[in-house]
């Protein structure tokens, strides 16, 4: 297994281009710890897959470097850097049995049969298959074959990193949870360095131990699950994780404070001198309450989803999400809203602008 460095990479797909826009990544400096297990966490379109093949090899970047354990690898072939991939859809041998599916890797490496037996016991065993391991890879269910593709990818300890691509994509609703919890366990019984490509913030947020959250081209925030929930460093990174996502409200800074439809919001710590540009408060559903002071807001809406209330109220013409238990409040009322101090942020452009508090 690897450490897997990018450096100062930049991907454009234009022959020529000018300006960031032209860039499918912009630039990107990423270390991925050997063993880490990573989920690579962005909405459609914004360079997941670039990157992706850029570490895979399938493609070379405009600009940068990809290093592996320091070795600069960027214009090396996919067969070459010695990696492991899972995509969308499995990818099996139809005419063999699973046993010789989950072998082929590592006969065509030239390992010897005895290991190739320990192996493949191993996995099988991990992946729940064992039972299967003689049967013909047609027959299998999709869900099956996708095990068996998971299995593929892992059955070898020899490789740099392994690459899932949306791998739940075929997965049946109701067996994604159980194979989700699965790949976290195999990832804490092989410790390969894991790189997960999604953009579900479940798939995210259960597998990795740290998530790299990207928007447009660009990585907004890397950090454990808590961390990108607690502390989001960019209102992207709020609103895409967390459901429903943070609320993000227009502030004004005045007097060192800041200032929502002109009532001062207590923040978690004192706001960076340099903020400035489009001001706003990131405070999220979870600490948001009710009481007899506070922000005036009319509920428009209260959803009862099991394990809480989310209430929906407007405060002018915003709209600020709550998540609570206890009596529901009535479609219509006025209620006064409060937000927890040490869970309330300032953003300058998207980007966080308090200090933590102490
Ligand atoms: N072969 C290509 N030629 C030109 N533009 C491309 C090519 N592949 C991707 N792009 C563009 O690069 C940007 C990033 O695309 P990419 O596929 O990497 O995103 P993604 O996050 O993986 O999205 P998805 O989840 O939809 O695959 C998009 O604007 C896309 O249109």
């Amino acid at each position: 297994m690897a450490k897997i460095t990018l450096e100062k990479m930049k991907h454009s797909y234009m022959p020529s281009p000018k300006g960031p826009q032209d860039y499918a990544l912009k630039e990107i400096d990423v270390d991925w710890e050997d063993g880490g297990a990573y989920a690579l966490l962005g909405p459609s379109g914004c360079g997941k897959s670039t990157l992706l093949n850029i570490i895979s090899g399938l493609l070379v970047p405009s600009i940068g470097k990809v290093k592996f354990d320091g070795r600069d690898v960027t214009h090396l072939s996919p067969d070459q850097r010695n990696i492991a991939q899972v995509f969308q859809f499995p990818v099996i041998y139809d005419t063999m049995t699973v046993r010789q599916n989950l072998s082929f890797p590592l006969r065509n490496r030239g390992v010897d049969e005895s290991t190739i037996a320990t192996r493949v016991q191993a996995i099988a065993e991990m992946l729940e298959v064992t039972d299967m391991l003689d049967r013909r890879a047609s027959g299998l269910s999709p869900d099956n074959k996708q095990k068996i593709s998971m299995g593929r990818g892992l059955v070898r300890d020899d490789v740099n990193v392994v690459m899932f691509d949306e791998p739940l994509t075929v997965i049946d609703p109701h067996l994604k949870w159980k194979l989700r919890s699965k790949l976290k366990e195999l990832h804490q019984r092989v410790k390969a360095t894991m790189i997960y490509v999604t953009h579900d913030q479940t798939e995210a947020l259960t597998f990795a131990d740290q998530v790299v959250v990207m928007q447009d081209g660009e990585v907004v925030q890397i950090g454990t699950p808590v961390e990108l929930f607690e502390r989001p460093a960019h209102t992207f990174v709020g609103h895409f994780i967390g459901s429903p996502g943070m609320n993000v409200l227009p502030a004004e800074l005045r007097e060192g404070g800041a200032f929502f439809q002109g009532q001062n919001v207590t923040l978690e710590g004192a706001v960076d001198s340099a903020a400035s540009g489009r001001i706003e408060i990131g405070i999220r559903p979870e600490f948001v309450s009710l009481g007899d002071t506070g922000i005036a807001a009319q509920v428009r809406k209260v959803a009862d989803v099991g394990r809480h209330l989310v209430v929906e109220a407007m405060a002018g013409d915003h709209k600020i999400a709550a998540i609570m238990n206890g009596p529901a409040p009535l479609q219509g009322e006025t209620v006064h809203l409060q937000f927890k101090p040490a869970q309330t942020r300032v953003y300058a452009n998207g980007w966080i602008a308090t200090g933590a508090a102490s």
